[in-house]
């Protein structure tokens, strides 16, 4: 971690209001919560916009990692502190579908990680348009047609669900792609990115390392659709414990002869495989219908049947579908612009020259609904624009 320009520090041991800027050359905020100063935008490596805590209790810079997918650098930034556990960062210039960005600096996932790692840690989600439904956690034992369901599913339904493209270290099949089926991975490479935190869960599976990225959720999140999720029991119950909000759907075999005979149909395993994995079976099996991590279970005896029941408990009769695709949206933002915070609404207005005759130069944007957060998008914010303004609004800070 970089060294802080001095006059920073002795600003920050003097103590910041919160929502403050910094005119330094870097572009930097620093929001102040309670004795942490998170000072938010110049990076080291120039690629994302960086994080750095300031602590007061111990007058120096702490230790911090960041996850998540960071949000590019901008022109510049504002930042503001909303109910104590998140930080709305507005970019400047940025597109669209890239503007509004939360850093998680308090929030259940956050503090999780704090306890599990030991040290600080923030978290980014950017912030998405629309309203995704749930993702949705499908387990069961290998062979009983986990595979099988989610296909059929995206051929019938392709504009709403997106598939979570998990990472793993066993090798590709015949047919497997890379980037579509899996990431195959090389274990090394998937064990630092875990300890990096780079991962939702992961678990070690028949032998080999299997893990699903946070961003192999956020890509489906960000294309606007549902994410599918197909993971083992270790799996679901690491996202169950997680504050990604899922559906979990448990399959079950109608025996262990059929599960073997399917096994052994698809011609994907040595027969050593074969053994080890209805040997998990079972356990895979009492786990799943005894651990009270699932919502729903489902038996896969006659496929289209089966096909059915899931359809339904997705909610997907005709009258539905319709009404759930949800393209994502973006924000247009003035290039340039300040923000103000009043309750739970940001007020965004435009600061651009050119503009100041446009009838539309004040964005207000409602929090106080907000849905999701990291690890994966954060939705649920409300957008208006609105044609005309009378002034009085406290600036909480600019940057340019
Ligand atoms: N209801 C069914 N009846 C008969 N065969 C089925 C049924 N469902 C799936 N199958 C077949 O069983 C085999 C295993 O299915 P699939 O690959 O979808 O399982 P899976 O649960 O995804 O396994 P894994 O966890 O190993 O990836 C496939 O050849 C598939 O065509
Ligand atoms: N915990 C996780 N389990 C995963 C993930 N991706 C797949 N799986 C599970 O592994 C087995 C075997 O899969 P196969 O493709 O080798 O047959 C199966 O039960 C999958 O559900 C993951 O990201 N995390």
């Amino acid at each position: 971690m970089g060294e802080a320009p001095a006059f920073i520090v002795d600003d920050l041991q003097s103590g910041f209001q919160k929502g403050f800027c910094l005119k330094s050359k870097c572009c930097e905020t620093a929001i102040t919560l309670g004795d942490k100063t998170y000072v938010v935008g110049a990076s080291n490596d120039e690629l994302s916009i960086g994080v750095r805590i300031f602590d007061k209790a111990i007058g120096g810079w702490v230790e911090t990692a960041v996850v998540g997918t960071k949000p590019k650098p901008c022109k510049g930034h504002s930042a503001v502190l909303l109910n104590e556990d998140r930080i709305l960062v507005i970019k400047k210039g940025s597109a669209p579908d890239d503007c509004i960005w939360f850093l998680e600096v308090n929030t259940p996932y956050v503090r999780e990680l704090k306890k599990k790692t030991g040290t600080e840690v923030v978290a980014w989600s950017k912030g998405v348009r629309g309203n995704a439904q749930k993702p949705v956690v499908i387990s069961g034992p290998s062979g009983v047609g986990k595979g099988t369901l989610i296909s059929m599913l995206m051929k019938e339904f392709p504009s709403m669900f997106g598939f979570s493209v998990s990472h793993t270290t066993r090798a590709p099949r015949a047919m497997e792609k890379d980037g579509v089926h899996y990431h195959f991975t090389e274990r090394s490479v998937m064990e630092k990115e875990i300890e990096d935190g780079k991962f939702l869960e992961f678990a070690s599976v028949h032998g080999n390392l299997y893990g699903t990225s946070i961003e192999a959720v956020e890509v489906v999140a960000d294309m606007g659709k549902r994410c599918i999720l197909d993971i083992d029991v270790q799996g679901a119950r690491s996202v169950r414990a997680s504050s990604l909000e899922a559906i979990f759907i448990f399959i079950s075999p109608p025996s262990m002869e059929e599960l073997e005979k399917r096994l052994r149909a698809r011609g994907t395993e040595s027969e050593e495989q074969i053994l080890k994995r209805l040997r998990n079976a079972k356990a895979e099996i009492d786990q799943g219908e005894s651990s009270g991590i699932f919502d729903h279970f489902l038996y896969n005896d006659r496929l289209e049947e089966c096909y059915e029941s899931l359809k339904k408990l997705l909610g997907l009769d005709e009258t539905t579908v319709a009404t759930q695709i949800t393209s994502p949206q973006g924000i247009n933002l003035p290039a340039d612009h300040s923000v103000s915070k009043i309750d739970n609404k940001i007020i965004i207005k435009s600061e651009t020259p050119e503009s100041d005759k446009a009838s539309k130069n004040l964005i207000v944007l409602d929090v106080s609904s907000l849905k999701g957060g990291a690890p994966g998008r954060t939705r649920g914010f409300d957008v208006h624009a609105i044609d005309s303004f009378s002034d009085g609004f406290n600036g909480i800070h600019c940057l340019s």
